[in-house]
């Protein structure tokens, strides 16, 4: 039979009406009305179609404020993007993403990137080599470690007490008011550096202004180019073959520099360790040696053939080690050191809370006092003994809920296999990218009443169930899997700096403005400032 073609018959019409017809139902119609998705109340109507409004607040560095606000209009779950989620509840939520061991989206290899994307715990994206690092580094972070090692227990006294105290001594019998936020930074990093690598080869930046303020310099230089680089890495590059550099070269300049910095710390450990040196307690480069050693259990089978490499398993590993070390010091010092000034901070408006604590840290024996007999080999009172006083444990543990310092969203994509429920919307597709952010979760005002006052007392006593719940809620650290493997250093590090300050010295306010939280995956003040007075008790 022969099919007769009406004659104004257009093939190349009829194809294009197709394609239209397809683009309208795959990029419209579905996410639109037939995505499961679609059911979820959207951040802006555009969301459901077109990833413009997600661009937008992240383009202009807004992204947890709107999100904050969103979440408190139209509840637990939003969609602000055609794939991608805000999910902000416990049960649906964090439980299911985090204690489900999600995998990270690539955000994080972008924006924590070293020594040219060389892989680290916190850049891994996938469960299995994931957990095999931090199977390796687990014990060195374990709280019995912590609590116990010589190492730490050397440097702390001797950190506070001929680098800390001094400063705020200084500070008090001159009436000359300090900063704390940089203060407070220069202390993480030489605390935890001293962990990292041994006192010897630490930061020294609580003393040595210069190189803090190079390095500090260097460490924020890309901040406000976070958006290219993590949103939209490959128009970044592509603009900067034509020579459009949207992203300054200096950027990369001040990563290398950083990056260099590490690596000398890291061969000098190498050289030391080659030398067989024995240690004293306080010069252990305990985080580097440990890591050293779970990689030279697992080489003999990776690194075969290589004469040298097998003689030298570290060569094999240098920028393992090296990403690793430079990681955790990223992690440490920004982190901890706007946590430590919000603590500062706030107590600073509570002479009556700062009585309380100090009461509380007379009892440690022999409490932190200044100056003191560095001699005397029993002159700071045991790690465990600091940990477990409850004034100053709920003064934290409030501070890190009211100023969450990684406030940002931290992203996952839901697994491939099946679909999932979240929020109590089902049929979630694999592949979706989800986020959850401390910011949203500890500002509950059904779990946390007033959450925006800062209250320690709401940690203390009550009742069980009441407590319970705001642990839950509580999401500082993270949860899960991806939980922070340095809570337990961290908690211990800002632990003993607010006892040895509030034991010797009580604080007042001189300038705090712009102490509002900023923007960004991790956020302190607006105005990167906290400047207090001390005076001697
Ligand atoms: C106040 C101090 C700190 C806070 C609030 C904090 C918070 C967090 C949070 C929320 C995460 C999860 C982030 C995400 O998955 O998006 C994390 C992960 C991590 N943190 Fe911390 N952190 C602190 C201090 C430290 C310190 C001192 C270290 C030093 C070792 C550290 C090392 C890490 C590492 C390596 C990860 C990645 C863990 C993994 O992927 O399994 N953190 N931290």
């Amino acid at each position: 039979m022969e099919i007769t073609v009406p004659p104004n018959f257009n093939l190349s019409l009829l194809a294009s009406t197709l394609l239209i017809l397809i683009v309208i139902y795959k990029y419209i119609l579905t996410p639109l009305f037939l995505s499961p998705l679609s059911r979820i109340p959207s951040a802006h109507p555009s969301c459901h179609i077109f990833p413009v409004w997600i661009n937008y607040i992240r383009f202009f560095n807004i992204e947890n404020g709107t999100l904050f606000r969103l979440h408190q209009q139209k509840g637990p779950i939003l969609r602000i993007g055609p794939n991608e989620l805000s999910i902000n509840c416990y049960e649906g939520g964090i439980k299911t993403i985090f204690g489900g061991g999600y995998e990270k989206t690539s955000y994080y290899p972008r924006r924590f990137a070293a020594y040219n994307g060389t892989k680290n715990m916190f850049t891994t994206q996938e469960t299995h080599p994931h957990s095999i690092r931090k199977r390796m580094l687990s014990n060195i972070y374990s709280k019995s470690h912590i609590l116990t090692s010589p190492t730490i227990q050397t440097n702390t006294l001797s950190i506070l007490h001929t680098r800390f105290l001094p400063l705020l001594h200084q500070s008090a019998d001159t009436q000359m008011p300090l900063e704390v936020l940089t203060l407070s930074y220069a202390y993480a990093m030489d605390f935890f550096t001293a962990y990292q690598f041994g006192r010897k080869l630490s930061s020294n930046f609580l003393q040595d202004v210069d190189t803090r303020t190079w390095y500090l310099g260097h460490f924020f230089a890309s901040r406000p180019y976070l958006y290219w680089i993590t949103e939209q890495p490959q128009l970044a590059a592509f603009l900067g073959i034509l020579g459009v550099n949207l992203v300054p070269r200096a950027c990369k300049t001040s990563i290398s520099a950083l990056e260099t910095w590490n690596i000398l710390r890291c061969e000098e450990v190498e050289r030391l360790l080659a030398q067989e040196e024995v240690f004293e307690a306080g010069d252990t480069p305990s985080v580097y040696s440990h890591l050293r050693r779970a990689f030279q259990k697992v080489d003999p089978e990776n690194v075969v053939g290589r004469e040298e490499e097998k003689q030298h398993p570290h060569d094999a590993r240098k920028l393992d080690l090296a990403s690793e070390m430079f990681d955790h010091q990223a992690a440490a010092i920004e982190t901890a050191g706007i946590t430590l000034a919000y603590v500062y901070y706030e107590l600073s408006q509570r002479p009556d809370l700062q009585a309380s604590l100090r009461a509380e840290l007379l009892s440690l024996s022999p409490p932190l006092l200044y100056p003191h007999d560095l001699t005397n080999p029993i002159s700071s009172p045991h790690p465990k003994s600091v940990d477990a006083l409850p004034i100053l444990d709920a003064i934290l543990q409030e501070t890190l809920r009211r100023w969450p310092v990684v406030a940002g969203g931290q992203r996952r994509v839901t697994p491939k296999m099946g679909t999932h429920t979240l929020a109590g919307y089902t049929g979630i597709p694999g592949g979706v990218k989800v986020q959850s952010s401390a910011g949203v979760l500890q500002m509950n005002p059904a779990v946390f009443p007033e959450p925006g006052s800062w209250r320690p007392e709401r940690w203390m006593g009550g009742d069980e169930a009441r407590l319970g719940e705001m642990k839950r809620w509580f999401w500082a650290w993270s949860s899960g899997g991806r939980m922070c493997i340095g809570r337990h250093f961290a908690t211990l590090l800002m632990k003993h700096a607010i006892a040895a300050i509030y034991t010797n010295y009580t604080s007042s306010i001189i300038d705090a403005e712009g102490i509002e939280q900023g923007e960004g995956f991790s956020a302190g003040p607006k105005g990167n400032k906290v400047v207090l007075q001390f005076v001697h008790v």
